[in-house]
């Protein structure tokens, strides 16, 4: 199998609990991923050692072949992240926010140009560009967000709950701009939206108290909990859980 991403018996613990238990999966190369599970089961924990921003008590995760304990730099140059918590510069416009972040990958001038319009037509973000980010609702953020994330041309890119507090509208256009940049990245999100796993990724995980509790396609999610509705699929699985 072409891995992208292995995750061998990653493991945190925060004074007494765990957070993340001895969790095992590979991630194929330029597959969309969901992470799913009820709040508090470990998703964003499991995102923030994969991105090196949180450091694991035990186990590994190798990104392309890179290990997050000692390849930090080298993981660090081949991901982009769009947190929960949007990091953008409330007081610089859209096109702004970009030029900053290409700086911050030292793209050149003349190059950063190029490069801001090109995350600006892939985000649809041309009618935002002269805006200031503050004055930008929560799902134009987010796709400012995800420009960014994308700006270094990472290899693997990791989405935080994109359309979490998002209308209907924005989810489903934010979907869109999601489902546009298949094949660009492999891409890791994490939700509790259900539709949006299904609609959006090629294989969905689910995690319960820090554990892998199954893993597939929704087809294949729904067959192992015998029900063809994946609502159901997904509460059979998260409640009983090792169906894997
Ligand atoms: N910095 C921290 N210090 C102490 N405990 C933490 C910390 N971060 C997370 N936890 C705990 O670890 C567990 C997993 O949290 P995590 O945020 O990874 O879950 P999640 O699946 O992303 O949840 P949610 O869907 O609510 O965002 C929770 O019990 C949480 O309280």
């Amino acid at each position: 199998m072409d891995s992208t991403i292995q995750i061998c018996r990653l493991t945190k613990i925060y004074d007494k609990k765990v957070a993340v238990d001895h969790l095992t999966l590979s991630i194929r190369r330029g597959e969309i991923f969901a992470l799913l599970g009820v709040n508090g089961a470990g998703k964003t924990t499991t995102i923030r050692m994969l991105s090196c921003l949180t450091r694991p008590d035990d186990g590994d995760a190798y990104l392309l072949g890179n290990s997050i304990k000692t390849g930090e730099k080298r993981v660090k140059g081949c991901i982009g992240v769009s947190p929960q918590e949007t990091a953008i510069a409330r007081n610089l416009s859209v096109r702004e926010n970009l030029e900053l972040m290409a700086g911050v990958h030292g793209i050149g001038r003349s190059d950063a140009k190029e490069k801001v319009s090109e995350m600006i037509r892939l985000c649809s973000l041309e009618e935002m560009e002269r805006k200031k980010a503050k004055t930008l609702s929560g799902g134009w953020q987010r796709r400012l967000s995800i420009a960014m994330a994308l700006i270094g041309d990472p290899q693997i890119l990791f989405l935080d709950e994109p359309t979490l507090g998002l209308d209907v509208l924005a989810r489903r256009e934010l979907w869109s701009v999601i489902r546009g940049l298949k094949g660009r990245a492999t891409i890791i999100l994490t939700t509790h939206y259900l539709e949006e796993a299904e609609s959006l990724s090629d294989r969905i995980g689910i995690m319960k108290d820090g554990k892998l509790c199954a893993v597939g396609t929704d087809v294949e999610l729904k067959q192992k909990s015998g029900t063809s509705n994946f609502e159901e699929a997904f509460v059979r699985l998260a409640k009983g859980g090792d169906l894997q």
